[in-house]
């Protein structure tokens, strides 16, 4: 019997008084500690919930908090605290490990006061967002809140000059959104306090007077468009869009293309104000037309019948465009129901889209039925139209039909997560609409079209085939996107779950553009089990689970689909839930085959002879395949972790 195992088998010798003491005192110790973890995490919580009662208690509209509710009718001791681990279990809180680290209280009509005391009491409170709602008044005192990371406050009615230092002391602010307000008076100069400041968002209010010095040299983001700013920018921000200071009363210097006028003239109020009436009256003149100009063309509108609508109009619903109705008679030999009711509660009443994005301009269902629309296709969920709104913009809006397992607070805080993500590689969803039976989400239509069909569909001159450059800048991007999915919804088990080569777009610049991502949280999990590729995943089809390592897994999948130009067979029986062993000997097939055959011939293959860049060009399309095996491992433990593939991916030339 080995040495550690005697303790289980022999007596231990009995105590003497000193070792009882001790032992007392040990368990004595134990027992404290064991108190004093219970009472601190009870406590917590317990003060976490009563500050958020408080904070509820002064809004005057507060019913979409019902969850928020101590005394909870069926006594569910989990649903009686705000947080279990890094779910939140009162809508609209963020949680992470059993804190609150963030509220995201949008499209929820609320109103009342905000009562900035009762968010002291939540110490790791570090995101705020009440963004759409109808909030009044002046800034609340958020600088009491010295370590927030992000406040977003757009689309309220708040009101008044903001005192100038609403800001100062609050140095760990990243994100400011006071967009789609009525502010008025100058912009406080404390924006220029918080030095990591990397978002200010303050378009859309009456801002006065001069844009304050922003010496934040991570400012990425700017935007001050429609105020009434006048003055010189700073030339700090000299490299930023022109559009973010569009709108504006008299602003000069560089983005914009006016030169500001030397201050004498600006100080001389005798020569400029014969100039400032002429300018004055002209503007009234434009007004004057600009307005009459709508009448008219509204008028003609309203007269105009609405495409469509004898077709569909139904009693509480809206009308299909025309276009579609005759498209989708065209594919399915009927015209499916296309009309939305708007019966529901909260945002999506009366047909309104709920946006999740603040740098969109805002537009309603009624709007995208007007448009112009084509039925792109019908994929695994419904079907997805491009519809060309009146200013010209294109849009996707994508049908989903079998998401209604899932309820309606819990798919609103599902699409406001995925309206806060934000990748150069990821499509961003831009706005949503509920419905019980079948939901609608709006996307930014890409003009490239998918990476499936520039792989595999006929080529010309407009869509020639992809280079090696081409596929390895895609790689990258997926693997990029990929990645930021899982840094970012580090919670969820699958956070793409659905990737494959009809869902990564191009753009004009062939970025790769992941869609459909994140949906498994919220598609009815038979539906899910039936076509979505994580569960085509060996792990799935061997334990009937998928893994943080199963998004890697379909990563593999498409690197050999770019590399080979060969479509991965049982992805052509859509719908069937095939096994995942049809995939597995479809790479295996590719493993095994002759590296001169392997390689799609469209990309060609340089080797060092005749490579300018003196790279060999088949000796990285080889390190790339393997890569790809790798990540098809078809034991999840040995496989790949996705920062380890992401790494071996940016090596490559
Ligand atoms: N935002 C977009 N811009 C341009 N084309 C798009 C956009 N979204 C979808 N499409 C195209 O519309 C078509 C239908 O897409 P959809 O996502 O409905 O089906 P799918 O990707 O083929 O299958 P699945 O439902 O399994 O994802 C595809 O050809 C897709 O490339």
């Amino acid at each position: 019997m080995g040495a550690h195992a005697a303790p289980f088998v022999r007596a231990p010798p009995p105590p003497t008084t000193t070792t009882t003491t001790l032992l007392n005192l040990l368990w004595l110790n134990l027992l404290l500690l064991v108190l004093f973890f219970s009472s601190t995490t009870v406590g917590d919580a317990e003060s976490d919930a009563n500050a958020l009662i408080k904070f509820k208690s002064s809004l005057s509209n507060a019913d979409a908090l019902r969850s928020w509710n101590i005394n909870n009718n069926n006594n569910d001791p989990k649903t009686m605290s705000p947080c279990s681990g890094n779910y939140g279990n009162w809508i609209g809180v963020l949680c992470s490990e059993g804190y609150i680290w963030g509220l995201q209280l949008e499209n929820m009509a609320l109103a009342g006061d905000i009562d900035v005391d009762s968010l002291l009491l939540l110490p790791h409170l570090r995101t705020i967002s009440f963004m759409n709602n109808n909030f009044e008044g002046g800034l609340p005192d958020f600088k009491k809140l010295g370590s927030l990371k992000s406040l977003f406050l757009s689309h309220n009615h708040f009101s008044g000059q903001i005192p100038d230092d609403a800001f100062t002391g609050m140095g760990s602010l990243k994100k400011l959104y006071l967009s789609h307000n009525e502010f008025t008076g100058t912009i406080p100069s404390s924006v220029a306090h918080p030095n990591k400041l990397l978002e200010l968002r303050l378009d859309g209010n009456r801002f006065t007077g001069a844009i304050p010095d922003l010496q934040q040299k991570d400012l990425k983001i700017l935007n001050v468009s429609n105020n009434e700013l006048e003055g010189p920018i700073p030339p700090t921000l000299a490299k930023l869009n022109p559009t973010s200071f569009s709108g504006n009363k008299d602003l000069c210097g560089k983005p914009l293309d006016l030169e500001c006028k030397s201050p004498a003239v600006l100080s001389d109020p005798q020569k400029s104000s014969p100039m400032k009436i002429i300018l004055i009256v002209i503007c009234c003149l434009v007004a004057l037309a600009a307005i009459i100009m709508v009448l008219i063309i509204y008028r003609r509108s309203s007269m105009t019948p609405q495409l469509g609508s004898s077709s569909s109009l139904k009693a509480t619903g809206l009308p299909v465009p025309a276009a579609v109705v005759v498209a989708e008679q065209q594919q399915y030999g009927s015209s499916p129901d296309m009309s939305v009711s708007g019966n529901s509660k909260r945002g999506d009443q009366h047909g309104k889209l709920s946006f999740v994005r603040d740098d969109r301009q805002r537009f309603d269902l009624q709007d995208l039925l007007r448009a112009s629309a084509e039925v792109l296709g019908s994929g695994n969920f419904g079907s997805s139209y491009k519809a060309v709104l009146m200013d010209g913009h294109a849009v996707v809006v994508k049908r989903f039909k079998h998401m209604n397992n899932c309820g309606r607070e819990e798919f609103h805080e599902h699409m406001r997560r995925l309206g806060r993500l934000g990748h150069p590689n990821l499509l961003p969803l831009v706005a949503y609409y509920y419905r019980k039976e079948e939901k609608l989400l709006v996307f930014d239509y890409v003009h490239h079209g998918s990476l499936a069909s520039h792989l595999h569909g006929n080529h010309s001159a407009e869509q020639p085939g992809l280079d090696w450059a081409t596929r390895l800048k895609i790689v990258k991007g997926v693997a990029r996107g990929l990645f930021y999915l899982h840094e970012e919804l580090p919670s969820l088990i699958v956070p793409h779950g659905h990737l494959k080569s009809s869902n990564v777009l191009l753009n004009e610049s062939m970025e790769p553009l992941l869609m459909d991502y994140t949906l498994v949280p919220v598609v009815n999990l038979e539906r899910a089990q039936q076509i979505m590729v994580a569960y085509k995943s060996p792990e799935y089809a061997q334990q009937g689970r998928t893994t943080r390592k199963t998004d890697v897994w379909s990563l593999g999948i498409l690197i050999l689909e770019i590399l080979t130009g060969k479509f991965p067979a049982n992805y052509l029986i859509a719908q069937s839930g095939t096994d995942a062993a049809e995939l597995t000997s479809w790479v295996d097939s590719i493993a095994k085959e002759d590296t001169a055959r392997v390689f799609d011939k469209e990309m060609g293959t340089k080797n060092n002879n005749n490579n300018i860049d003196g790279h060999d060009q088949v000796g990285e399309m080889l390190k790339l395949l393997k890569i790809g095996v790798a990540c098809c491992e078809e034991d999840a433990a040995k496989r790949w972790d996705l920062k380890e593939v992401l790494q071996k991916i940016e090596e490559l030339n």
